[in-house]
């Protein structure tokens, strides 16, 4: 019998996505599969949820979870199981997942995502019938804030008669903590010993992710370098403590892609596939990323440097910022740069910008495209990604996939993935990427120097798209990683 798990979290691919968090979850069930590890999600029902339920059955009902009728629908997520909760008053709104249609997160967030964090507690211990029996999982695995209280639900809701249930609590990001006034503490339903520095309480209020932190058996994050770095206040905002307090319970484990859906042999996205041995293919889905656009296409016939991609959130995290400052210096050194994303709008405005002031040399699409956004990796030279802090990061490991070199920062999973082209590992011949120190202007232009010099060097750039797209960034490892831990808890 498999060992199973409950994974609840806010997004999941293919159902909703706002960020990388949304990727791991809908592809950590095929990633654990192979070794003998049963995922079941568990998502709230927003509409575009719903929507995508063929036929709604339902496998339980509450008359009030946090003081709303809600019930539990059983659908698919690929090959493994998924359970939504439908509870309209809390997930029937328009709007991203967070936030209302003018970007105002929804005042009773913490309520929200209570009841769906009680909710997997409750069905982890069993509430949910499967063929008439009670279905009591073995694990139960949160992700990020927003399912941050389901540990604390495990350790201080149940009753004594409940056997206790081992839980993981992943960090995909330290800097969303869940803060809420600590008026909102009696209303979550956990017994009052959980208000104590131990426990929920946080600076007077509740945090929802240190509520995780502190109750979960084990703690991961999304690389090894993350791991550490949140032991220090630069990256743990505060929560560093709580983290050094766990401990060896706290662990790194490097999300994984997914490769049924980012391969340039297979990527019906692109208008030409390709592998590493037809990378002269690449070439017509630059010129269609050109066009697309609006750049200049003859910079290459003329000794141009490389077409740099952006595709991220806009915000200060991604240090787009410090790229809006360096967008000359890139276009100096003879690159062009075409841009996805969307967030904060004074750095969209800067972006849009950029634009008009170099016509043929920047360009930029406001907006989320999930094929866009392949067409990018497929057509780009090199994917910059000059993030402040990243737990992970997955467009530096799709750029390697696709041989877009990458560009980035040397922070927590950049750091892991990418093989820095410094001078001994050019002469080894190992380098995939380009990596720079702190997030300056100084740093990151040097970056882009040497990004267009070694382009200017054909053979070198190939060897490096070469390296690149031999790394082996599947969840091949990273699942059995998760899977033993999953059993280590259990045993
Ligand atoms: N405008 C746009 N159009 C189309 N696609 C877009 C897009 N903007 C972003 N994306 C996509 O969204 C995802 C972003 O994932 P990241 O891991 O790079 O960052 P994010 O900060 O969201 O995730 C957090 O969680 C993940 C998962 O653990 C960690 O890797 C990461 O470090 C952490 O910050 C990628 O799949 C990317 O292609």
């Amino acid at each position: 019998m498999p060992l199973r798990v409950l994974s609840v979290a806010s997004e999941a691919v293919p159902f909703v996505k706002t960020g990388g968090l949304a990727d791991v979850v809908g592809a950590l069930p095929g990633a654990v599969a192979p070794h003998g590890v049963e995922i079941t999600t568990l998502l709230p029902g927003y509409p575009s949820v719903l929507a995508r339920l063929p036929r709604q059955r339902v496998v339980h009902e509450w008359d009030d979870l946090l003081g709303e009728p809600a019930r539990l629908l059983a659908g698919m997520l690929g090959d493994a199981p998924l359970i939504v909760l439908d509870a309209p008053g809390l997930f029937d709104r328009p709007g991203t997942p967070y936030a209302d249609a003018e970007g105002q997160d929804w005042g009773d967030n913490w309520r929200r995502f209570a009841a769906l964090s009680r909710a997997a507690a409750e069905v982890a211990c069993g509430a949910m019938l499967v063929r008439g029996k009670p279905r009591r999982f073995d694990v139960l695995h949160s992700h990020d804030w927003q399912a941050g209280l389901a540990p604390a639900y495990l350790r201080w809701a149940m009753s004594d008669s409940v056997p206790p249930m081992p839980s993981v609590m992943t960090i995909h990001n330290m800097a969303f903590q869940g803060w809420y006034g600590g008026d909102v503490f009696t209303s979550l339903g956990l017994r009052g010993e959980a208000w104590s520095i131990d426990g929920v309480e946080y600076h007077g209020g509740v945090s929802l992710l240190k509520a995780g932190l502190v109750a979960a058996s084990a703690v991961t994050t999304v690389s090894p370098t993350y791991a550490r770095e949140i032991c220090a206040p630069e990256f743990g905002r505060g929560l560093e403590g709580v983290v050094a307090a766990r401990g060896g319970a706290v662990t790194g484990i490097l999300n994984g892609i997914d490769s049924a859906v980012w391969n340039p042999e297979t990527d019906d996205a692109l208008a030409r596939q390709f592998n590493a041995r037809s990378l002269e293919r690449r070439t017509v889905n630059k010129r269609a990323l050109e066009a697309e656009f609006g750049l200049d296409a003859s910079a290459d016939a003329r000794g141009g440097g490389p077409l740099f991609i952006v595709i991220s959130r806009l915000t200060w995290q991604k240090g787009m910022d410090v790229l809006l400052e360096t967008l000359d210096h890139l276009v100096e050194t003879g690159g062009r740069l075409a841009v996805l994303g969307s967030g904060d709008a004074g750095l969209e405005a800067g972006f849009q910008a950029a634009a008009a002031r170099h016509p043929g040399r920047i360009a930029v699409r406001i907006g989320y495209d999930e094929d866009l956004s392949h067409r990018m990796q497929g057509g780009g030279d090199a994917i910059l990604v000059p993030s402040r802090f990243e737990p992970c990061g997955l467009t530096q490991l799709y750029g390697l996939a696709y041989g877009c070199v990458p560009v980035v920062a040397r922070t927590g999973g950049l750091a892991d993935t990418v093989i820095d082209a410094n001078p001994a590992a050019l002469a080894a011949g190992v380098a995939t990427g380009i990596q720079h120190g702190a997030v300056t202007r100084d740093n990151l232009a040097g970056a882009l120097t040497t990004a267009a010099t070694l382009y200017r060097q054909p053979e070198e750039w190939a060897r490096m798209q070469k390296n690149g797209m031999a790394c082996d960034f599947s969840w091949r490892v990273s699942g059995r990683a998760y899977a033993e831990l999953y059993r280590s808890l259990i045993s």
